[in-house]
């Protein structure tokens, strides 16, 4: 499913309607869904809260669709509709006909709460700037009618580029958008703002979208990277991982990437750590394991490892190995960028805080906000500015959040599979062992983070049902994998 930008989508609206399908069609056909949906709530009396833009518009069609359906619908209006869009108000001309009861804000009392309905169409994807006046004391009363709340394409009031809530905006039970999502719908505050969001099909002229270049990932898409695993093969061909990670101080990380990467399906998986983490041989003796009984890794061990590093496919480095081990990392990466793939997670990732350092198409970098934050100063929350630092870092960039980013700047796909259960030591260390196994099975470093991130997420919201966001572990996630790829292999 793709996701625009609000002037993607008016460039999208503008393309149709030059060739030939009349904005009236395409907000009748809105409207329709609105309604449609509307519906479901079962509402006995229903309030359109519109402004004087075209989502006004969507919001006063919807009104009289259901009006003529028999319910009982008042409209309301916030601003001056004199200065509304011409679809606007040829759509109160049209409700006028339909005799149904039209109020205006600044002149009427209106008891928001005996509406079992608010449709809320006061602003669409044409908000610019904070809400503020009138509009922002209706999207007040909206939030304290009580009442069930269905917004038109997205919640009044916040950005559909970026998610951001501009002043004040509508608590929505439902969002009804139309023919794409919008990045706005994704991230947060704003995801949270939305509540259940359904996408309308429009005729939109579709010859733009596949130039659009960012996406969700949804199941459909994910079910086509799962690597083949042809029955006449042998173990190299399914790559080795090698593992560094780990210290004296965290040798549980190291054994949640290990056990990540060989439950996903990778040929070999070697894990070699500074500290003791032979634990892992209990939980999966398959795994080829070698401590170096040491504190922490240092930058002489590039060169003692490397005849292991040299036979690997994928370096997954970083997980639980503390900052002490910045020289070892700075080392192995200058040796081998060039020849080897790399999975950088968790204090691997301190090596960008140095200005000339570069990597390349080789890499994936795994940071959670606190890190990415610490080497990349200019982190909002915004889409663009992350997929300008993946171009400047030449690498795919995942972006564990509430919605996980994965981008290489060229492309940027968005995972909201995921839920609160994983935000806990050990989701991420589990999750680099993952893309590396899909690393070293052959798939790009782009696909590799989204299935990779699909199957953990996925696993883990599926498990949350039973065993709740509080109580469920990576540990259990590892053990579950299995589920996840059995949906995708079927
Ligand atoms: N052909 C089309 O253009 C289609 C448009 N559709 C609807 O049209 C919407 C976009 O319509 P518009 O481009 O007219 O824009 P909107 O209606 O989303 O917003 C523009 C209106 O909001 C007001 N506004 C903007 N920022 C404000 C702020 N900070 N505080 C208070 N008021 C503010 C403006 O004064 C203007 O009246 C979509 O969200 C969708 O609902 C749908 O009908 C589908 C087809
Ligand atoms: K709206």
């Amino acid at each position: 499913m793709k996701i625009l930008t609000s002037s993607q989508a008016k460039l999208i609206d503008k393309l149709t309607i030059e060739k030939g399908i009349a904005s009236e069609t395409l907000m009748e056909q809105a409207a329709f869904s609105v309604a449609d949906i509307a519906e479901t709530f079962e509402p006995n009396s229903i309030l359109c809260v519109v402004g004087k833009g075209n989502n006004a518009g969507d919001g006063v069609a919807a009104g009289r669709i259901l009006k003529n359906k028999g319910y009982n619908v008042e409209i309301l209006i916030v601003g001056d509709p004199t200065q509304g869009s011409p679809d606007f108000k040829k759509q109160l001309e049209i409700a006028k006909k339909f005799q149904i009861n039209i109020y205006r804000f600044d002149v009427d009392e209106i008891n928001y709460s005996q509406y079992d309905l608010i449709i809320d169409g006061l602003i669409g994807i044409g908000l610019t700037g904070e809400v503020k006046g009138e509009v922002a004391e209706a999207i007040t009363h909206i939030n304290s009618s009580g009442s069930k709340v269905l917004s038109v394409d997205v919640p009044s009031g916040i950005s559909s580029d970026t998610g951001e809530v501009l002043g004040t905006a509508v608590k929505a039970d439902q969002a009804v958008t139309f023919g794409f999502l919008k990045i706005g719908h994704l991230l947060y505050p704003a995801r949270e703002y939305c509540g259940e969001i359904k996408v309308a099909p429009l005729s939109f002229d579709n010859s733009l979208i596949n130039s659009i270049n960012r996406e969700l990932i949804l199941e459909d898409t994910v079910k086509n990277l799962l690597p083949n695993r042809p029955e006449d093969s042998y173990k190299y061909k399914f790559g080795t991982v090698l593992i560094l990670a780990g210290s004296e101080k965290y040798p549980g990380a190291p054994i949640l990437s290990a056990i990540g990467a060989q439950r996903t399906g990778a040929g070999m998986v070697k894990l070699i750590t500074p500290g003791d983490s032979s634990n892992v041989l209990a939980l999966e003796p398959s795994i080829i394991y070698r401590s170096l009984k040491k504190e922490h890794f240092e930058e002489k061990d590039v060169e003692n490892l490397k005849e292991e590093i040299e036979k690997s496919n994928v370096i997954v480095l970083g997980p639980g190995i503390t900052e002490k081990a910045k020289g070892f990392v700075t080392k192995l990466v200058d040796t081998y960028k060039d020849d080897k793939l790399f999975v950088l997670d968790a204090d691997a990732l301190s090596i960008l805080k140095e200005k000339d350092v570069k990597l390349n198409k080789n890499f994936v970098i795994t940071p959670h906000v606190g890190e990415l934050s610490k080497v990349y100063k200019n982190l909002k929350n915004d889409v663009f500015g992350l997929e300008e630092y993946a171009k400047e870092l030449r690498c795919t960039i995942v972006f564990k959040s509430s919605t996980t980013l994965i981008t290489n700047g060229e492309k940027t796909y968005f995972n909201i599979t995921g839920n609160s259960s994983l935000a806990k030591g050990g989701s991420g260390d589990l999750l680099s062992g993952v893309i590396g196994s899909y690393i070293a099975q052959g798939l790009t470093t782009l696909q590799a983070c989204i299935i990779g991130s699909y199957v953990i997420y996925k696993t883990a919201r599926d498990l949350s049902l039973e065993y709740t966001n509080y109580s469920l572990t990576p540990k259990i996630i590892a053990d579950n994998i299995y589920k996840t790829i059995q949906q995708l292999n079927s």
